[in-house]
């Protein structure tokens, strides 16, 4: 039988019977996760569609394992084969700090321009966490996944590139505010208008398909002006440009308080909320990351900037229950490109032991049978994970934390959802 690919047709995926779905296993605790993953996933499959669908599961290199085998670390034939089956799936890779190779993770989403980095952050019933009340955190943040300092546009103090850039910033531009000229590294924060557009116009989508109240824009502009203070006002910009007929921005309601006052844009907002229009508004990302702890249930759909949106990842996946769960999705509306991942890293420390939550990947597998539009095999998905935590039947971080509960493997916890589906 010849290989069936998923392709994309007037913006629309086309997904066979049978298609081929490239996958990297993963570094570090990838050995342990995948298998667990992969096992949940194809029973999903099988149970939904009883044998009539089936994915082909092609293991593709990158990480450890890639450099072991080839020498290279993220191979051409990786990135050829994301590009040519446009639908994957990845476990954690490994990035060094201080120095190194520059981050996997981060040169796949620049490679394929998946410039969408969404993360549901949901909270399932029993699972424990450190707030009081986690059901009502219910979020998907877009962060924007190609530029901002993850550019890789840096330079070590002393390298010649980093003196050459001080004396261009001191003798050209001006800038006399280096604090420690000689001893400084450099680093360069490139954020654009397409790029921020693109970003805040796929939240805005997403929020109108899944009938959500609001869009947050957290930024922290009030300091880097030209960079996050520009993706707030671009954002704003796109928002009443592209979407009049659906949103209310507070730049709006800050227009009308100026011009009729504050009774007159509380109004304006009512009436606006009463129609059914998204509310667009925005948060400095120090404020927003206290707002999220105290006020959850006011923040629906979340869209920021790349290091912004990597904190806050961490930061809600712990009010529902940590990283173990955490699930993602980098994505390219126009090309259908896109690879879906776990929120945490490797957790070398773990590697191996068959101990780690493969939650966060198996939920990730989720979001892709929903992006392929295979809901019926996701909704077991869900089915099985609610199941095993109701039974408290789990893996040690939840274990940790719950009382009464029977610990469990990482192979075992994917067992344990398949029998729950
Ligand atoms: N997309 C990617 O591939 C990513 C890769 N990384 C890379 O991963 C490496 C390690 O990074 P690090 O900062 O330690 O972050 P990790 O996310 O790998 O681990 C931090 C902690 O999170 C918890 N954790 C992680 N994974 C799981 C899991 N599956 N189940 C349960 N708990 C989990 C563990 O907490 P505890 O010990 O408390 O149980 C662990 O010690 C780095 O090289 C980093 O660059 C990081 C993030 C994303
Ligand atoms: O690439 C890495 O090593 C880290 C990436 C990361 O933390 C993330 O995408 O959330
Ligand atoms: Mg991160």
């Amino acid at each position: 039988m010849s290989e069936q690919k998923i392709t994309i047709k007037d913006g629309k995926l086309q997904v066979p019977n049978n298609p081929v779905v490239p996958f990297i296993e993963g570094d570090g605790t990838g050995v342990d996760i995948w298998p667990a993953a992969k096992r949940v996933l194809d029973a999903a499959v099988e149970k939904a569609y009883n044998g009539e669908r089936k994915i082909e599961w092609k293991e593709v290199l990158a990480g450890e394992k890639a450099f072991n085998e080839t020498g290279n670390w993220l191979p051409g034939e990786t990135l050829d084969a994301f590009r040519e089956y446009l639908v994957g799936i990845k476990g954690p890779l490994t990035t060094p700090v201080g120095g190194g190779i520059r981050s996997l993770n981060v040169a796949l989403r620049q490679e394929l321009d998946l410039y969408s980095c969404v993360r549901p952050v949901r909270w399932f019933e029993g699972v424990p966490s450190p707030v009081k009340r986690p059901e009502l955190c219910d979020m998907v943040i877009f962060r924007e996944n190609t530029e901002d300092i993850y550019a890789g546009i840096e330079y070590m103090h002393g390298s010649e590139e980093a003196i050459k850039v001080k004396k261009f910033l001191q003798e050209e531009m001006g800038v006399t505010k280096i604090r420690f000229p000689e001893t400084s590294s450099i680093g360069i924060k490139p954020v654009s208008k397409e790029g921020t557009e693109r970003l805040v116009r796929a939240s805005i989508e997403y929020a109108i398909q899944y009938k959500k109240p609001s869009v947050t824009l957290v930024h922290k502009g009030n300091i880097m002006k030209f960079t996050e203070g520009a993706f707030k006002k671009w954002g704003y910009e796109l928002a009443e440009r592209e979407y009049a007929e659906q949103v209310f921005t507070w730049a709006q309601y800050d227009r009308i308080a100026d011009q009729d006052g504050k009774a007159a844009a509380d109004l304006a907002q009512k009436e606006a909320e009463q129609a059914g229009k998204i509310i667009v508004k925005d948060s400095i990302a120090d404020a927003f990351l206290q707002q999220i702890l105290l006020r959850p249930a006011e923040y629906s759909v979340i869209a920021t900037l790349n290091l912004n949106g990597d904190y806050v990842s961490d930061a809600l996946a712990a009010i529902v229950g940590g990283i173990g769960i955490a699930p993602g999705a980098n994505i390219n509306y126009q090309t259908g490109n896109a690879i879906f991942e776990a929120t945490h890293g490797t957790a070398p420390k773990y590697a191996g032991q068959d101990k780690v939550n493969p939650g966060s990947v198996i939920l990730s597998g989720a979001l892709m049978l929903e992006y392929m539009g295979w809901t019926e095999a996701s909704e077991l998905i869900y089915k099985g994970i609610e199941g095993s935590i109701s039974k408290k039947r789990v893996t040690y971080d939840f274990e940790r934390l719950m009382e009464g509960a029977t610990l469990l493997k990482c192979s075992e916890f994917g067992e344990e959802i398949v029998t729950n589906m």
